[in-house]
């Protein structure tokens, strides 16, 4: 099945630069949106509560902050980007009072439409613009004039402009520079949950800790594994981003690529790939967003637990004292917000 890409050439900005949008939440993707669309020349207001701790961040950088209720009072394009787990009371309390005909209501993730939190009026288009990587660099691929890719879907298409309308945001945010992907809520939403739990974070993650753990309790210097199991993994991803694992096996020796083939698959073996697909299976039958949302309503007492016990591993220190002797490694997560 081909999919469509669309670039630059095929958005529109003027769409978006003739509309009010509002940005609610200014965290890692709420600061990068908002700026990006300023800097493209689009009129922005951002919505964050009274109190929130990212208020001042927005003021200095030169925004006009509003309450959440306020900012989708004015704005004809709501995107939401405050945390998952807040947008459902967000969009009852603040966001659907003040919808009306023809205003859009924008995502960065499609959790809470795909299932079921949020229930969009029928007269309001429902899009979706998901860059496929984290705020900080989707806010640093703009400034330096490149891109990070993104998803789009239509939900609701009310106006009969939807798609046009979320690539114009998606062409304001440098998206369109790498391509934009058509896609639907419920693709992006299985597949993002599924890559960050299996994959990108958790599964590389977990594969990151243990790979230190075996070469330590076998006695090796933890600064000798944190480079081999951590530091030198960019260098590695660096190349599968540049040119697929091919050229990462291309670049590495003969030892290393007959160590990865034949070695490769039994640390991957079918047993994780059954894990793989019982956790995708949680995802899609809506188990996985059932038990996160239980979790916040509690307070979050696991995921602050497994925080905690992940901030207390021992990669941490070590990382902490290897990266103080390379300062051009230490970039600060504030530098954009
Ligand atoms: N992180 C990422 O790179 C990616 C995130 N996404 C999606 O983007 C969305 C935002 O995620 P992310 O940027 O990580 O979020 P963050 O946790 O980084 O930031 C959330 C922001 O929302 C504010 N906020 C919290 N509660 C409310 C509320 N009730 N009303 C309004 N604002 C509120 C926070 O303010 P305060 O400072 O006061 O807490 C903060 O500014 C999610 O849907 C996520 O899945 C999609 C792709 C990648
Ligand atoms: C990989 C994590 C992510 O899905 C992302 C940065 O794209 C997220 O939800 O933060
Ligand atoms: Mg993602
Ligand atoms: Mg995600």
């Amino acid at each position: 099945m081909s999919v469509e890409v669309y670039y630059d050439d095929d958005a529109d900005l003027g769409l978006i630069q003739a509309k009010k949008v509002a940005v609610i939440g200014y965290g890692s993707q709420g600061h990068a949106h908002a700026l990006s669309l300023r800097d493209s020349g689009v009129d922005v207001v951002i919505g964050l509560p009274e109190g929130s701790k990212s208020r001042p961040k927005a003021e200095e950088q030169g925004l006009r902050v509003l309450t959440p209720a306020q900012a989708a009072a004015e704005a004809d394009v709501i995107m939401v980007l405050a945390p998952d787990t807040a947008q459902r009371a967000l969009y009852t309390e603040s966001i659907a009072p003040n919808l009306a005909p023809g205003k859009a209501i924008f995502f960065g993730h499609g959790f809470n439409i795909r299932y079921g939190l949020i229930k969009p009026p029928a007269e309001v288009d429902v899009a979706m613009v998901a860059p496929k990587g984290p705020g900080h660099l989707v806010r640093r691929q703009y400034a330096d004039g490149k891109g990070v890719p993104c998803l789009v879907a239509v939900e609701q298409d009310a106006s009969g402009n939807a798609l046009a309308l979320a690539l114009a945001y998606a062409k304001g945010i440098g998206g369109t520079r790498a391509g934009a992907i058509r896609t639907t809520f419920t693709e992006e939403t299985e597949t993002d949950l599924f890559g960050e739990q299996a994959v990108l974070c958790g599964g590389a993650a977990a594969l990151v800790q243990t790979g230190f753990e075996v070469l330590t309790e076998a006695g090796y210097a933890p600064e000798v594994a944190y480079f081999e199991c951590l530091h030198e993994l960019k260098l590695i991803v660096d190349l599968m981003y540049e040119g697929g694992i091919a050229k990462m096996r291309y670049s590495i020796s003969d030892t290393a690529e007959y160590g990865d083939l034949s070695r490769g698959p039994r640390v991957i073996d079918s047993r994780v790939k059954d894990e793989m697909r019982k956790i995708l299976g949680e995802i899609q039958s809506g188990e996985f967003a059932r038990e996160w949302v239980a979790e916040d309503e509690a307070g979050r007492p696991n995921f602050t637990k497994w925080q905690a016990e992940g901030a207390a591993h021992p990669i941490e220190e070590t990382g902490r004292k290897l990266r103080g002797m390379m300062s051009w490694v230490d970039r600060p997560i504030t530098e954009t917000a």
